[in-house]
């Protein structure tokens, strides 16, 4: 079995008297591409969140390949190769496509620059190009992200995320918004992603992510109701009397 890349120790999190985490652990390897789902506010993104160094829990810890980066700053996540794309999508819209792959290409390099050469710019140019391609706007590069479709904003905003190419890529409901075909092309695409490297999930749909997950998570009231295979998943009465009483 391939080694442990993130663990989630004992967590909880607390908002005032609200405990929307309780005693949460899970691990994922690498490689893994794996989901965490559960009913409407049952604390997927809560826990996105905490596993994403945006939250700091109230209780427990995250390990990242054995060390505790529980709550790092944001810049420390993205030095140890994790990144993350929200719900929202964020990306420059008035750039182009192609511009805004550049900016999260350059940013990678920034450190360096004082030591790169002016041919360097030509390769920072080919290097978005390729990560236009990896997620299917290659065609559409030179257009402003603004008039980029919904699904085609947030294929950018993962090319952007993989320009520092990730050993931990973190979704939180990558699909949310989407019409069925941009639907399916962006879980091709996270399928071919997680061939790669570690992919952590967030969905509301559980049956969008069984064709392509082999390991699931739910979460339910903020806790771990189950976890398993597609198939055990299914096959779980609890699982289904969650969902089936969200109607
Ligand atoms: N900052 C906050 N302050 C207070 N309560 C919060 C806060 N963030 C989340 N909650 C509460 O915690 C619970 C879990 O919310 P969370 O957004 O994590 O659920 P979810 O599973 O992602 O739901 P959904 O599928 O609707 O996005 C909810 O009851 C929510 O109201």
């Amino acid at each position: 079995m391939s080694e442990v890349i993130l663990e989630a120790r004992g967590i909880g999190m607390r908002f005032g008297r609200f405990q929307a985490l309780s005693k949460v652990d899970a691990q994922f390897r690498e490689r893994e591409l794996c989901a965490i789902i559960g009913p409407n506010g049952a604390g997927k993104s809560t826990f996105f969140n905490v596993l994403s160094g945006s939250l700091a829990p109230t209780t427990g810890q995250v390990l990242f390949r054995g060390e505790d980066v529980t709550a790092l700053p944001q810049h420390a996540y993205a030095r140890l190769g994790i990144a993350k794309s929200f719900q929202i999508t964020n990306v420059f819209k008035q750039l182009s496509a192609h511009e805004n792959v550049r900016v999260a290409v350059q940013m990678r390099h920034a450190r360096f620059d004082f030591l790169r050469p002016r041919s360097a710019l030509a390769d920072v140019a080919q290097q978005a190009q390729v990560l236009l391609e990896r997620v299917g706007l290659a065609g559409v590069g030179q257009r402003t992200a603004a008039d980029l479709a919904h699904g085609q904003q947030r294929a950018l905003e993962i090319a952007m995320a993989l320009a520092c190419d990730p050993q931990l890529l973190l979704l939180d409901e990558p699909t949310a918004g989407m019409s069925p075909e941009e639907t399916s092309a962006m879980m091709d695409l996270i399928a071919r992603l997680a061939a790669e490297r570690t992919v952590i999930l967030v969905e509301h749909k559980m049956k969008l992510v069984m064709g392509i997950c082999r390991r699931l998570i739910v979460l339910h009231h903020g806790e771990v109701l189950a976890e398993g295979s597609p198939q055990d998943i299914r096959g779980n009465d609890e699982v289904r009397r969650v969902y089936l009483g969200q109607g």
